[in-house]
């Protein structure tokens, strides 16, 4: 299985981009993970907050390939701990999914048609954390599971 990390925008912070990019060089040493940035929409200012969300659902839908699973990231979602969400990704490997994606919202979540083609949500919180910080949450917490389960010591309970 292939995992795929879909968000919006660039992240200008190069300090936090240098850390997401140490958690990716770390994961290719166990599976095939991307990291793909879908660039932010131009005059942005001139739509709603519902357009914006509605162009944004367009961009990410379009990525799609017909067996890709969809997985949102959403302070509404199910929360796990990290041995839980390491069992989790297990389970989707076992499963046969060829392509796993986890994708980040725009600064106002996703479009209904995000939702519907979801086939779940993940929480990190119930508080809101920026589109930017958390990509780095996801990159580390998808190592750490590995690193659970290959019995390898870097979480500690
Ligand atoms: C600034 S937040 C958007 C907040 C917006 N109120 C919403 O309803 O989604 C941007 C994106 O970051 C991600 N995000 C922020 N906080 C999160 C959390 N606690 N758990 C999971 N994803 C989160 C989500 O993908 C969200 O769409």
């Amino acid at each position: 299985m292939k995992i795929k990390l879909l968000a919006i925008g660039k992240t200008d912070d190069k300090n936090l981009q240098t850390l997401i990019e140490v958690y990716q060089n770390r994961l290719k040493h166990y599976i095939n993970f991307q990291l793909e940035v879908i660039p932010d929409i131009k005059n942005v200012k001139n739509l709603s907050e519902q357009q914006q969300k509605d162009k944004e659902g367009e961009l990410i839908l379009k990525k799609l390939a017909p067996t890709d699973e969809l997985i949102l990231l959403d302070e509404n979602g199910k929360e796990f701990k990290s041995i839980e969400f390491s069992k989790y990704l297990q389970k989707k490997m076992n499963s046969g999914i060829k392509q796993l994606i986890f994708v980040i919202g725009g600064p106002y979540g996703f479009s209904d048609e995000v939702y519907k083609k979801s086939k779940g949500k993940i929480s990190f919180s119930k508080m809101t954390f920026s589109h930017q910080m958390i990509r780095l949450f996801v990159v580390e917490q998808v190592y750490r599971a590995f690193t659970i389960l290959k019995n390898e010591p870097y979480h500690h309970e």
